[in-house]
């Protein structure tokens, strides 16, 4: 089976973003390229990691009207990304024209409940009820508009994939045993998530933060 972590460079600079790739990319199977490196970096910096060699997912989290999704969409056909995020709460026809504006063999995966968030964040956001029952009408929502799958948190990815056999679940908001959470709040190590039935796991900060980011990559490789 090929890796299943995808390496977060979220990181200021491109040297250093190339660089941290280059060091790591035995131990990983994906760079996962978001809004502070395509802000910074755009299409150019999509580019110079692709070079690489590994998949790219251009983690956008678009979410607007249809017609602006889907123009937005039909911007990045050039950097041809293996996966790329839109928010589920842009509702079904958002969703539909995101995916029929995507380019062949782009997944395209909708966030469902961002992992930063916990249940009285969803209260004060107006939603009422629990993260499982929120991430599953999210997710039954992208199934009807046609998505590839959904971006959850490893709490509710066994929920979801049992409902969603063929689906294609990215799981974000994961740490290795004993390591800083930050500002996640659903949290899973990676070996939960991937026996529950991850596709990819995103890792950040506990691979980028690392002192060694090599060894730290490698660890989380071996555990899974
Ligand atoms: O779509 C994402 O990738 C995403 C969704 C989500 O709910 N939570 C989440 O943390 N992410 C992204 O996953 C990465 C997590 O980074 P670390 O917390 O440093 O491991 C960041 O780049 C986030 O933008």
């Amino acid at each position: 089976m090929s890796n299943p972590v995808y390496l977060a460079l979220d990181l200021p600079n491109l040297d250093a973003a190339k660089a941290l790739a280059e060091r790591v990319k035995s131990h990983v199977g994906g760079f996962k390229l978001g809004l502070e490196f395509f802000c910074a970096h755009g299409h150019h910096g999509v580019h110079e990691i692709a070079q690489i060699g590994l998949p790219i997912f251009l983690d956008l989290k678009l979410h607007d009207i249809p017609n602006t999704v889907a123009a937005a969409m039909h911007a990045i056909h050039v950097s041809e990304p293996a996966i790329v995020t839109v928010h589920a709460s842009g509702g079904r026809a958002m969703m539909e024209d995101a995916k029929a504006a995507a380019p062949n063999g782009t997944k395209i995966v909708a966030v469902t409940m961002l992992t930063s968030l916990d249940e009285r964040d969803l209260t004060r956001t107006g939603v009422d009820g629990n993260a499982h029952d929120q991430v599953m009408r999210l997710a039954e929502l992208a199934q009807d508009a046609g998505l590839d799958g959904v971006v959850c948190s490893g709490q509710e990815v066994r929920a979801v994939h049992k409902r969603w056999k063929d689906g294609f679940f990215v799981v974000p908001g994961l740490r290795p045993a004993g390591s800083a959470t930050g500002d996640q709040k659903r949290v899973v190590t990676p070996r939960q998530a991937r026996d529950d039935g991850a596709s990819v796991l995103v890792i950040g900060r506990p691979i980028s933060r690392a002192d060694d980011p090599v060894q730290a990559a490698r660890d989380i490789e071996a555990t899974l």
